[in-house]
C-alpha cells in the first residue's frame, strides 16, 4: 500500500529480515539510560491496587457506576481487565464496546496508536526509558553542547506538555516551539542516515512487555495498525524493524527526516505533528483512512490527551474503545484520563490488558 505524502510510510513488502539484535530485543530490559530525563515513578500499590483488592459488589467512591470490571462483565470476557492497574469508569460501557468490536469482526478492525510511551515503555527500574527523540538527542552523534540544549527544551517544554492545568489553546504554540527548536538543533548536528541503525541499536529503546503477541496478533489476523506519532519516524520505524514486527499491515505517520543526496540531514518533513495536533489536519493527503474505510472498529491507545483525537479522521465510526496509559503524574492526571479514555491502565509497562481484549475480540465465535 502506498500512500502520500513522503512523511507516511506505508509497507506492502513481507516483513523484513531480522535487524540487529533480532526479535527479543524489546523485551530485553536495559536499566541504565543515558536521557537525563526525570525518574520514572515507581509501580504504585496505588489506588488502582486498592480499588481491585476491595470485595466484590463494593463499588469505588472515584468511580461512577459499579466501577469494577468484573461487575460488568468484562472481566470474565477479558480477565487482564481485572489487573490492578485497570481502571475503568464505566465497566458496562466498556463491556458493550469490547462485545461489539467481537460482534462486527475482525473484518472491521482497526488500531490507532500512538507509539511513544505507549508502545514503547514509560520506564523500567525506576529509570525513563527514552522516546525516539531523546534516542536521537543522546546518541553519540550529538555534540556536548547540542546534547546540553536539546535537555534543557526537554526540561522546560515537557513539564507544559503534561501540565493538566494548562490548556491545549496554551500548549499548541509551546509545543510547536519545542519541536522546532529541537528539529533545529538536530538538524545543525549532520546527522548521517546511515548512522540511525546504530543510534537505536545502542539506545536504551524498549517496547512495552506483550509487544510480540500485539504485533503478531494484528498481521496473523490483517489488522490494520496505524501508528500516528509526534515522535521522529525513522527512529521509531527502526525500533519496530529491529525488533522484528515491522510486518506490512503496519503503518506509520510521525515527523520523518530529509537527507541530503549523500545522507545527511537537511530538515525535517512537514506537517510538523506535535502532541496535540495528531488529528485530520496533518493527514491531508495520505488518504489513509479513505483506504481503511470499512474498517468501522476501532481500538485507539494513547499516553495523552493529544492522542485521543488520532481517529478524528476515520470516516463511519461505529465503535471504539479508547485505552489511555497513564504513565506520569497520575494522580493528578487520573480524573481527566478517567473522563477521556474508556480503559485507563495506571504505571502498567505491559501491553497485557490490549493483548487479552485482541484476543477477546479475535477469538472466533
Ligand atoms: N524534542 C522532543 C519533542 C517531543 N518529545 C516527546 O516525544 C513524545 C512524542 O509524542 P508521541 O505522540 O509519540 O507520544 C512526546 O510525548 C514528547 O514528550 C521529546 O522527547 N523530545
Amino acid at each position: 500500500m502506498h500512500l502520500s505524502p513522503s512523511w507516511l510510510v506505508a509497507r506492502d513488502t513481507q516483513p523484513p529480515s531480522p535487524v540487529g539484535r533480532g526479535a527479543e530485543r524489546g523485551r530485553i530490559p536495559r536499566p541504565q539510560h543515558p536521557a537525563n530525563a526525570p525518574r520514572a515513578p515507581p509501580v504504585p500499590p496505588g489506588p488502582a491496587a486498592a480499588f481491585r483488592s476491595r470485595p466484590r459488589g463494593r463499588s469505588s467512591p472515584r468511580l461512577r457506576g459499579p466501577g469494577r470490571a468484573e461487575q460488568s462483565g468484562a472481566g470474565e470476557m477479558v480477565p487482564e481487565l481485572e489487573k490492578a492497574t485497570v481502571r475503568i469508569r464505566q465497566p458496562e460501557r466498556v463491556r458493550e464496546i469490547i462485545q461489539s468490536l467481537r460482534e462486527q469482526g475482525v473484518a472491521k478492525l482497526q488500531v490507532i496508536s500512538d507509539f511513544d510511551m505507549t508502545l514503547s515503555r514509560f520506564g523500567c527500574n525506576g529509570r525513563r526509558c527514552p522516546t525516539s527523540h531523546n534516542i536521537l538527542d543522546t546518541s553519540r552523534v550529538i555534540s556536548e553542547d547540542g546534547k546540553k540544549k536539546l535537555k534543557d527544551l526537554l526540561h522546560y517544554y515537557y513539564p507544559i506538555e503534561i501540565d493538566p492545568n494548562q490548556t491545549l489553546e496554551e500548549k499548541c504554540p509551546l509545543m510547536v516551539e519545542w519541536w522546532t527548536k529541537a528539529h533545529e538543533l538536530l538538524v545543525q548536528q549532520k546527522i548521517h542516515r546511515s548512522d540511525i541503525a546504530q543510534i537505536v541499536r545502542e539506545s536504551e529503546a524498549m517496547l512495552r512487555d506483550g509487544f510480540k503477541e500485539f504485533f503478531d496478533q494484528l498481521h496473523k489476523n490483517n489488522v490494520p495498525l496505524f501508528i500516528f506519532s509526534a515522535g521522529v519516524g525513522d527512529i521509531l520505524e527502526e525500533i519496530i524493524r529491529q525488533a522484528n514486527v515491522f510486518y506490512s499491515n503496519v503503518n506509520v505517520v510521525s515527523n520523518y527526516m530529509d537527507f541530503s543526496d549523500d545522507g545527511v540531514l537537511t530538515h525535517f518533513k512537514g506537517p510538523l505533528i506535535h502532541t496535540y495536533n495528531k488529528n485530520n489536519t496533518v493527514l491531508q493527503g495520505t488518504g489513509y483512512f479513505q483506504q481503511v474505510s470499512t474498517r468501522t472498529s476501532i481500538i485507539l491507545l494513547g499516553d495523552s490527551m493529544g492522542d485521543l483525537t488520532m481517529a478524528d479522521g476515520v470516516p463511519n465510526v461505529e465503535n471504539i474503545l479508547k485505552i489511555g496509559f497513564l504513565n506520569d503524574k497520575v494522580e493528578e492526571r487520573r480524573g481527566k484520563y478517567l473522563d477521556s479514555y474508556d480503559i485507563v491502565l495506571e504505571s502498567d509497562e505491559t501491553l497485557d490488558v490490549v493483548n487479552g481484549i485482541l484476543r477477546y475480540i479475535l477469538t472466533e465465535t
